[in-house]
């Protein structure tokens, strides 16, 4: 099942160094294992703000809900899910 996820960041300014490092470093080890696993197929920067585009390619809901509940940045984001479906347009759909 697909999805496109934004995610919007907001860190705390206050935030420790240490701790920031640390969880941005977690962040990005957890996203390139999934993208190494083919589930987070796309993660695209949105201009002019901390906030990605990704889409991610998982087995289910719960799959979905896991990954992001699991996000080291879960507790500083605000995320949208919007499901996808194929487009009846989609040249794709021709072969
Ligand atoms: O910078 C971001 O968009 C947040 C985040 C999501 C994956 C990752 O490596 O960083």
């Amino acid at each position: 099942m697909l999805f496109a996820v934004q995610m919007d960041i907001d860190l705390p300014v206050e935030m420790d160094p240490a701790v920031k490092a640390d969880t941005l470093a977690r962040e990005k080890a957890y996203s390139q294992e999934l993208q190494q696993a083919g589930e987070w197929v796309h993660i695209w920067r949105c201009v002019g703000r901390y906030s990605n585009l990704s889409i991610f390619d998982v087995a289910d809901n719960d799959r979905l809900h896991e990954i992001l509940w699991n996000l080291p940045l879960f507790p500083y984001m605000t995320i949208e899910v919007t499901p996808l479906a194929r487009h009846p347009s989609d040249i794709a759909l021709l072969d």
